[in-house]
């Protein structure tokens, strides 16, 4: 399985930027730009860009990010990591990547939104044309930031709709800011014509889940562990046809569940779900997508059929321009036609 898991064609379509450093890339930056990091080596620089095994909460995970975030600040280095990330993932057979970040996250030094969008989106068309990936941009609104804030993120993706941005999300402290205090950006998101996806059910309950489809537009659901909390939320996903982003070691870390063997992943995929697997933050969950598979091999009983399922879930809900479907789709199948499954 170890093998076949390395070499599956793979789609990720849950995955922070600003989650996915690689520590070697963070030190050389701060050194670039004169950051000075609070820690000694790269050893050292590693285990405080993860999260640590006592986190007790999301609170506690999301403070993982100030640390990376201090060495996103320039374009230089948001091209150069968004790169990097897309060459991760294309390595690991990842054919189709989403790549999600809050572009008012990096404007401490003088970068606009803009100025965010455009050198992300230079970083991944660098990768796509050294390999075989697609690689867009998610444009993340903050749970923390204001209405104004985040309807500047919304405008700012409507304008690169189609030049890199697919979509738009909803990231965040699920805890202490509930969804609907931003309705207003995703209905704005959703005049625009930018499809949605919501962070949701994650530190907060199933209402979150129903609240982001009902008011939100969310096409798609970031985590949506707790969906088992709400038979309504349940049928309401189904429905709408609206899949869900796995990120199991994530949700483990977060303690979105109790331990790894009480998610439900399994029994969603069993009840038609739409499941789809991701890795969230490779740096900051010290994991990746061959990492999850892995794991779900190992611990959920995945088995090559469900791989390939999940895959083309998360084709059919990916955000990319609905013309390159078909090529994905077909490339996908190239792939687990020459490893027999
Ligand atoms: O799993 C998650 N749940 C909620 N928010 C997250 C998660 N992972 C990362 N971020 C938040 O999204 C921001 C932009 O990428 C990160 O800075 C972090 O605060
Ligand atoms: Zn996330």
């Amino acid at each position: 399985m170890n093998e076949l898991i390395n070499r599956l064609p793979k789609i990720e379509l849950h995955c922070h930027l600003d989650g996915c450093v690689r520590p070697q890339t963070l030190a050389d930056i701060a050194r670039r730009e004169g950051i000075e990091l609070p820690a000694g080596s790269l050893e050292e620089l590693t285990t405080l860009m993860k999260v640590p095994p006592s986190c007790s909460s999301l609170v506690e995970a999301l403070k993982c990010f100030e640390l990376p975030l201090k060495c996103m600040q320039t374009p230089y280095a948001l091209e150069r990591i968004a790169m990097e990330l897309a060459e991760d993932a294309a390595r690991e057979n990842v054919k189709y990547i989403e790549v999600r970040f809050a572009p008012h996250l990096h404007t401490e030094q003088g970068m606009t939104v803009e100025d965010a969008i455009v050198s992300v989106g230079a970083g991944l068309a660098a990768a796509e044309k050294k390999t075989d990936i697609i690689a867009r941009m998610i444009v993340t609104c903050m749970r923390n930031h204001s209405v104004e804030v985040n309807i500047e993120a919304v405008r700012a993706a409507a304008k690169f709709l189609g030049k890199g941005v697919v979509g738009v999300d909803l990231a965040g402290d699920e805890e202490n800011f509930p969804p609907e205090l931003h309705e207003k950006v995703f209905q704005l998101a959703d005049e625009l014509g930018i499809p949605v996806t919501i962070h949701a059910g994650e530190a907060g309950g199933a209402n979150n889940i129903r609240t982001a489809v009902e008011r939100l537009h969310a096409r798609r659901i970031g985590h949506g562990v707790r969906l088992y909390e709400d038979a309504g939320a349940q049928q309401l996903l189904h429905d709408r046809n609206i899949p869900l982003e796995m990120c199991v070691t994530s949700n483990v870390q977060s303690k979105a569940v109790d331990s790894l063997e009480k998610h439900p992943i399994r029994s969603y995929l069993e009840r038609g779900i739409g499941v789809t697997v991701n890795s969230d933050n490779r740096t900051v969950s010290d994991t990746d997508l061959t990492k999850e598979y892995q794991l779900l091999a190992d611990h959920f009983q995945f088995k090559a059929a469900d791989f390939k399922k999940v895959a083309v879930q998360a084709i059919e809900a990916a955000f990319v321009e609905p013309e390159l479907k078909p090529e994905l789709l077909r490339k996908f199948q190239e792939e687990w036609d020459k490893l027999g499954i």
